[in-house]
Order: structure tokens, then C-alpha cells, then sequence
């Protein structure tokens, strides 16, 4: 005798891939087919009595509970996705089609695993999103932050940190960090870090550590995606590394380290903007070595290129953070002092400029006096340009060259 197809119907149910619950008007699991057990890791028996809604990723629970409404209240659902915590961890994508049965006060939902789909559309989303970000970021700091968000959207994640090799090879500046400190000299002992390494074909450039929400599994196509991503973070490192330094390089003299003139323009003009808006003062100081030419001619080129470098040190000396001491050429040299109160504040900078270089240099064996001309101007009373500013200093200074040398010279006659 033919079996009638409502006797075999059960045994059909237990052989679908797809998941097949019911649910009462309660919330709680009724029935769950044995295709759960590959679904969500949990055997139908281990399903049976537990409310659905908990097993669902938190951050589904307010619409999936609103879908399970529209769905009592009579309208058949086709396709709506949420995602479950599968019994190892990880996260499950399942595409539902569900049916309100009145009479039964049953919810029967059929359910097909899309998680490989979605995970594979996300990570490529991901990819163009780390691209882009690379292209895009201005600085580390804000392509670590995008770099974080996309992660997280991908994997939960708890914290990130990132440390970059510093300008001397061997150890590490720690950039960025959210959630986590990084020690880069210690290994990241919590099981749930995942520390890599950034390296470029020149060697490694900096060290990336990600820590997992606990629970959450990783996959193969998470590894893959998450190597690709630090090959890309490490170029882009590396290409910011180089550009910065090609800045510095750009916007500082060589022998003393202090920025040059095209530097000192950049941050005067800065100034003066923060100045103008905030009314303040500012004074530029301008210092020229006296007799260098002389330090030169006797004691050669690179004695005279030691002594700008102790001149330089002297300058910076006690200077304010906000200062700025630049070389503008030869052996003259400017400070910036923003943010002075009157310009008696100025004259007594420039009286401990003198006193710093009051000490004489021992130079080739021999004692070399260090001695400056210096010429003040200040913003607003001398001038409210940058060029203006500048050449009322650098006359102020000659004219302080002028009058040193006229009392030598009478020096020198009485004598
Ligand atoms: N060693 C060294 N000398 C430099 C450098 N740049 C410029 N000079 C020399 O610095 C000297 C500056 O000469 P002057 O402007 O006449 O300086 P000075 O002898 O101090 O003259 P006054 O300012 O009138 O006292 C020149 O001999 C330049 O060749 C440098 O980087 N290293």
C-alpha cells in the first residue's frame, strides 16, 4: 500500500537542512528539527523549553522580538535575517520564513543558514572599507580609529591597540589604544589577544593587537581578512612614516635640528592667526652671532659648524613649550614667543639669552667667547604682518649690531 504523504511528513521535517522550531505564545521552543543541531550546535532536546529569543546575538533581540509581534498579530514573514550565538561562540546568520498558526497558538518558523554568504559579503565589504580608509586617513592615529570601527563591525571586539616602530629601529611607540593598553616590550598574555606583527618588504614597522569579545570563534576567512588587512595598515605606516619624515627633512635645518625658515613662516603665521582672534601679544626675537665669520676663518668650518650647534643648544635652553627657536640661515637665528604678556617679557628673554651664552666654548683647545646681536618686535604695538614683524626685528638687531660695534670701536680708540 501506497503511504499516505501526512504519515512520512516527520521524517521529512528531520531531514531538511534547513532548521524547522515552533514556538508557543510564550516565546519558548515547542519543537526544533535535528537540522538545529548543525544550525546552532544545540540538540533539539537541549532546545526544547528554552526561550528563542535568548539565543539570539544581543544586539537582534529588540527587532527580532518586534518581527515575532507581526508575525502573532497574523502576517506571514519571508526573509527577514537575524543572527544566533551558536553553542561554540560564533555567530550564526539565519534567513527566516515564519507563519502565526491561530489555532494552535503556535509560531512555526523554517529557517536557512546564510551565514557563509553574508560573512563572505562582509568581509569583501570590509576589504574596500580598509582600502578606502588607507587611502583616505590623514594620520595613523585616525586610520587606526577607522580601522577599529570597521573591525568591529566585522568580530566583536573588546579593545585595540597598535604600536609603531619608532624612529630608531628596536623599539616601539604605542599610537593608538582603545580598550586596551599595550605594553609592545611584553607578549599579550590574555588568551583572548591576538597580537600581529605589521611588517613591510623593509622589516617590521609596528605591532597591531586586537582582543576578542570571550567566546567569539574566529574563522578562516576572518584570518584571511585580517591578514590582508595588516599588509594594507603596514603599508600605509610605512608610506606615512616616510612622508613625515620627508616633511621633517623638508621643514629643518640639518646641522642644528631646529626648524628652518619655511617651518618658521608656517607656525608664525599660525600665530598670529591664534593671536589675532585670542587679542594677544607675541614677540619675535632676532639673534645673530657677532664675529662668526671670524670663529670660522680662525678655527675652520666644521670647529664654526660645532659651535652653532652649542649656540642653538644655548637658545632652546629654558625655552617654553610653545616656543619656537628656528635657524633661519648662516648664524641667524629667530624665536618665536607666543602668548607673552608686555614686551618688558620679551626684553627679559632676550636678558637670559645673553646670560645663557655668557659661558665661552671650548673649541679646538681653545676658549671662544658666544656672543649675539638680538632685536625684539612685537605683535601688535611693531607690526600685525608676518614680513613686517620680521623686518622691524631683523632692524632692531642691526641697529643692536650698530651700536655694539660703534662702543668697540670708541673702546678700542681710547685704549
Ligand atoms: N661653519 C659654518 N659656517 C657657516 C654656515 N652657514 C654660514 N656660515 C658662515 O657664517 C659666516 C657669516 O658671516 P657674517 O654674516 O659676516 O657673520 P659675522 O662674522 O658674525 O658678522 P657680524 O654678524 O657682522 O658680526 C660666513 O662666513 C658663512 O660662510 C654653516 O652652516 N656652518
Amino acid at each position: 500500500m501506497e503511504p499516505r504523504i501526512h504519515d512520512i511528513l516527520p521524517n521529512l521535517v528531520e531531514h531538511l537542512l534547513d532548521v524547522v522550531v515552533v514556538v508557543n505564545a510564550a516565546g519558548k521552543i515547542a519543537y526544533a528539527n535535528a537540522a538545529c543541531e548543525a544550525v546552532f550546535g544545540y540538540s533539539p532536546a537541549e532546545l526544547v523549553g528554552n526561550e528563542m529569543i535568548g539565543h539570539v546575538v544581543p544586539e537582534d533581540r529588540p527587532r527580532t522580538l518586534e518581527e515575532a509581534r507581526r508575525v502573532m498579530a497574523g502576517l506571514h514573514c519571508v526573509g527577514f535575517e537575524n543572527r544566533y550565538i551558536h553553542k561554540d561562540g560564533r555567530y550564526v546568520h539565519v534567513m527566516w520564513s515564519a507563519r502565526w498558526l491561530p489555532d494552535h497558538q503556535l509560531r512555526i518558523g523554517v529557517a536557512r543558514d546564510v551565514t557563509r554568504i553574508r560573512h563572505a559579503e562582509q568581509i569583501q565589504a570590509m576589504t574596500y572599507a580598509i582600502s578606502e580608509a588607507v587611502h583616505d586617513a590623514g594620520n595613523l592615529a585616525e586610520l587606526l580609529q577607522k580601522i577599529h570601527d570597521i573591525l568591529a563591525r566585522l568580530m566583536p571586539l573588546s579593545g585595540l591597540a597598535a604600536a609603531a616602530c619608532g624612529p630608531v629601529g628596536g623599539h616601539y611607540e604605542v599610537v593608538y589604544q582603545a580598550g586596551m593598553a599595550l605594553d609592545p616590550a611584553a607578549p599579550q598574555a590574555d588568551e583572548h589577544c591576538h597580537a600581529m606583527e605589521l611588517t613591510t618588504l623593509s622589516g617590521p614597522v609596528g605591532l597591531l593587537v586586537l582582543r576578542r569579545v570571550p567566546g567569539v570563534v574566529q574563522d578562516e576567512k576572518e584570518r584571511d581578512f585580517l591578514r590582508f588587512m595588516t599588509a594594507q595598515l603596514a603599508t600605509a605606516m610605512e608610506r606615512m612614516r616616510l612622508k613625515a619624515q620627508t616633511r621633517h627633512f623638508a621643514l629643518h635645518d640639518d646641522l642644528t635640528g631646529l626648524p628652518n625658515r619655511r617651518l618658521l613662516k608656517e607656525l608664525l603665521a599660525e600665530a598670529l592667526h591664534g593671536c589675532r582672534r585670542r587679542q594677544q601679544r607675541l614677540a619675535l626675537v632676532f639673534v645673530d652671532v657677532d664675529g662668526f665669520k671670524q670663529i670660522n676663518d680662525s678655527l675652520g668650518h666644521a670647529a664654526g659648524d660645532c659651535f652653532l650647534q652649542e649656540f642653538a643648544r644655548r637658545l632652546r635652553h629654558n625655552r617654553r613649550q610653545t616656543d619656537t627657536v628656528a635657524r633661519l640661515g648662516g648664524d641667524e637665528f629667530l624665536l618665536l614667543l607666543p602668548d607673552i604678556q608686555t614686551a618688558e617679557h620679551a626684553h627679559a628673554v632676550v636678558t637670559g639669552i645673553h646670560a645663557t651664552l655668557a659661558a665661552p666654548l671650548q673649541l679646538e683647545g681653545r676658549s671662544v667667547a658666544m656672543r649675539a646681536s638680538t632685536g625684539i618686535a612685537v605683535f601688535p604695538e611693531d607690526g600685525t604682518d608676518a614680513d613686517v614683524l620680521l623686518q622691524h626685528a631683523d632692524k632692531a638687531m642691526y641697529a643692536h649690531k650698530t651700536a655694539r660695534r660703534e662702543r668697540e670701536r670708541k673702546h678700542d680708540e681710547q685704549a
